[in-house]
């Protein structure tokens, strides 16, 4: 098993030096759902923005551009209505180097579209929530990931998009996760990163990575709304930042974990991207 250990080198690819610019840091965009719909894109960004990418918007349909313009400050704003919304976004901007798509997003079929419109950029992608439901339900969206996709499923999300392969038996053991984590990453072409107080990471023929969370301190109170979609942000920001699929995976998943034990009990996902300061003090970044 590999335990997941910051490692020297991850730490030097988290500072920022004097001679750095915004942009050097990357630029992620994450899609929103509608109105009322919004707070888990704006999770999601404001952890990208915290992990420490230069640049972060939303994109958000027009009947949630006021909604996201009254709870944004640092992060910007464009309208993503449809498809051709983000096509002309990613053409005309190619700073743009990561994206997420999923937290609140919705299941509309236009949303697919969308899907498929950025999936077919080739760019950075972290594919969370309504993202991975959308490819569970449509089979051709799945063909489309590509080796810059990382997918981030819970168990009932794994269930859907994986069938066969998820906890469809209790108890599901570790090996059994980490063989079902390893022939999802084949089986995508993609990072596949299976959340839980065990949390699996596997790439394409690669070996699995474990976090595993159920040391003292323990990292239980992640089990609350919106962890996931913070920790799908946190990785957005590591990919715009110059981390490898894999490598903003693991990386992205310690560090939520590092967050939540030093938030500690009483954690609520708004507190998550606020501890990453903090924690990068205690890490010496
Ligand atoms: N702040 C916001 O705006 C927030 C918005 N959010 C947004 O809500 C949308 C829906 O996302 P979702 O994950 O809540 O619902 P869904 O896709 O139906 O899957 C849930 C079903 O799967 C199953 N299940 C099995 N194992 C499981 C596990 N370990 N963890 C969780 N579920 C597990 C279980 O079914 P069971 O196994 O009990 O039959 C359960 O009923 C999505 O857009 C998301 O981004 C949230 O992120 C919260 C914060
Ligand atoms: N008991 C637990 N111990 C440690 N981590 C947990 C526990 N339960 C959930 N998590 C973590 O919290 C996050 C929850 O994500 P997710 O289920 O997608 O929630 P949401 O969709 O509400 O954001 C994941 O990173 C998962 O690994």
């Amino acid at each position: 098993m590999t335990l997941l250990a910051i490692k020297p080198e991850q730490l030097l690819t988290l500072r920022k030096r004097a001679d750095q610019h915004k942009f050097d840091h990357g630029s992620v965009l994450v899609l929103s759902g509608p109105a009322t719909r919004t707070g888990a894109a704006r999770l999601a960004a404001m952890a990208a923005l915290r992990v420490g990418a230069g640049v972060v918007t939303v994109g958000a349909p027009q009947d949630a551009l006021p909604e996201c313009a009254a709870q944004l400050t640092g992060i910007m704003l464009r309208e993503v209505s449809e498809a051709l919304d983000l096509s002309l976004i990613l053409a005309e901007d190619q700073r743009i180097n990561a994206m997420c798509i999923g937290p609140g997003f919705g299941l509309e079929a236009a949303n697919g579209a969308t899907l498929r419109a950025a999936l077919a950029t080739q760019r950075a992608v972290v594919l969370d929530a309504d993202a991975l439901t959308l490819m569970a339900q449509d089979r051709e969206l799945f063909t489309q990931l590509h080796e810059q996709c990382v997918l981030t499923p819970h168990a009932g999300e794994f269930r859907r998009l994986f069938p066969g392969l998820g906890e469809d038996d209790v108890p599901f053991d570790l090996n059994e996760k980490k063989d079902a984590t390893m022939r999802a990453a084949d089986l995508s072409g993609s990072v596949v990163l299976y959340k839980g107080a065990l949390t699996t990471i596997a790439a394409p023929g690669c070996p699995v990575a474990v976090m595993d969370t159920t040391s003292e301190p323990k990292a239980a109170w992640l089990a609350t709304a919106g962890a996931g979609d913070v920790l799908a942000g946190l990785i957005a920001g590591l990919l715009a930042r110059g981390n490898s699929p894999a490598e903003a995976a693991e990386l992205g998943a310690l560090l939520h974990a590092l967050a939540a034990k030093l938030a500690g009990p009483g954690l609520i996902a708004e507190d998550l991207p606020k501890q990453i300061p903090v924690l990068y003090r205690e890490l010496g970044v």
